[in-house]
């Protein structure tokens, strides 16, 4: 081979060289850039609203519930629309919170945003609340949003990125409605650790905000439904909800896609100024 010839063999060696680690550079930062999402309780329900679409905004989302089962069903109905994979966990329990934490950012490289999901109901009349409802309902809708909230905190702060944790609250978050005392309490609590979340970790670039659904008719109220009749036999199934939704100044009970929609502007830049909020998405049933 000439001098020339070896010239620009090295020539196209090295533009190749230099071609494929911009490509790395431009693929990584591509993966990088992609925001994640975490979605807890999502494998039914408003979670599962709320992961599609934060799929369809972009975002790579763990999804992650306590039902191994339906977890694996929703993440093969999600997976094509994007970067999904599934966690099983139970958020009362910090040890799980952190492990979702770290799985996420194992799998997708960092974590933007924390959507605190997972919650139950308890309907019961007042007197016969006892310590085994107030446990699991504190425990699952109060304990998991504290320990999400600290698990997706510290995961900012270790980052050195801002980040944004969103919480399922309720109208019972700003009502109190009969038989559903100790519900109404811990979505009250909720508010209360959304506000105080907000104040103390703002100076972090972390911002702590809450959607409070109305009346949608998942799972969650299929059984607050039935336990309505139980407690009250002069009702049929269904007149519960039905008086309940009845009460939507919209005129129609809400869906996971309502509810998703407030999601996706909490999880966007757009709300980069709003922090502590606990917004009613309700079609017009609580004001305030
Ligand atoms: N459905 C409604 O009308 C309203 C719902 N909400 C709130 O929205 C959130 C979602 O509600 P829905 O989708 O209706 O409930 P849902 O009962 O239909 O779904 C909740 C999901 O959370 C999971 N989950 C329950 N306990 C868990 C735990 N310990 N750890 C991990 N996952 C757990 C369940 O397996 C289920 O997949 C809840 O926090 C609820 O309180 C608030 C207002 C109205
Ligand atoms: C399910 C719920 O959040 C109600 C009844 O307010």
């Amino acid at each position: 081979m000439c001098f020339k010839e070896q010239k620009a063999l090295q020539w196209t060696r090295g533009s190749a060289f230099v071609i494929m680690f911009l490509l790395v550079l431009y693929l990584g930062g591509m993966i990088m850039s992609k925001k994640v999402a975490v979605v807890t309780g999502s494998a039914g329900g408003l979670g599962k609203g709320i992961a599609e679409r934060l799929l369809k905004d972009g975002f790579s989302v763990m999804i992650h519930d306590i039902s191994q089962d339906a977890l694996t069903k929703t993440e093969t109905e999600l997976k094509d629309l994007g970067d999904v994979a599934s966690f099983v966990g139970d958020v009362s329990k910090k040890a799980d919170q952190e492990a979702l934490v770290a799985a996420a950012v194992e799998k997708f490289g960092q974590l933007n945003v924390f959507v605190n999901n997972a919650g139950v109901e308890a309907v019961t009349p007042f007197l016969k609340i006892d310590e085994s409802e107030l446990e699991r309902t504190f425990k699952i809708n109060v304990f998991g949003t504290v320990y999400g909230t600290q698990a997706a905190a510290e995961q900012f702060i270790k980052q050195g990125t801002p980040g944004k944790i969103i919480n399922a609250c309720s109208i019972a978050g700003h009502e109190a409605y009969e038989v559903l005392g100790t519900y109404s309490a811990s979505k009250h609590a909720v508010k209360a650790f959304t506000h105080v979340a907000a104040k103390e970790l703002a100076s972090k670039h972390i911002t702590v905000n809450a959607y409070c659904p109305g009346v949608a008719k998942t799972k969650m109220w299929d059984r607050i439904d039935a336990e309505m009749v139980k407690a009250d036999p002069s009702l049929k199934p269904g007149e519960p909800f039905a008086k309940f939704s009845g009460e939507i100044a919209l005129g129609r009970y809400e869906t996971p896609t309502d509810v998703a929609n407030l999601v996706h502007f909490l999880a966007s830049e757009d709300s980069d100024y709003i922090t502590g909020q606990t917004i009613l998405v309700d079609g017009g049933l609580v004001y305030n």
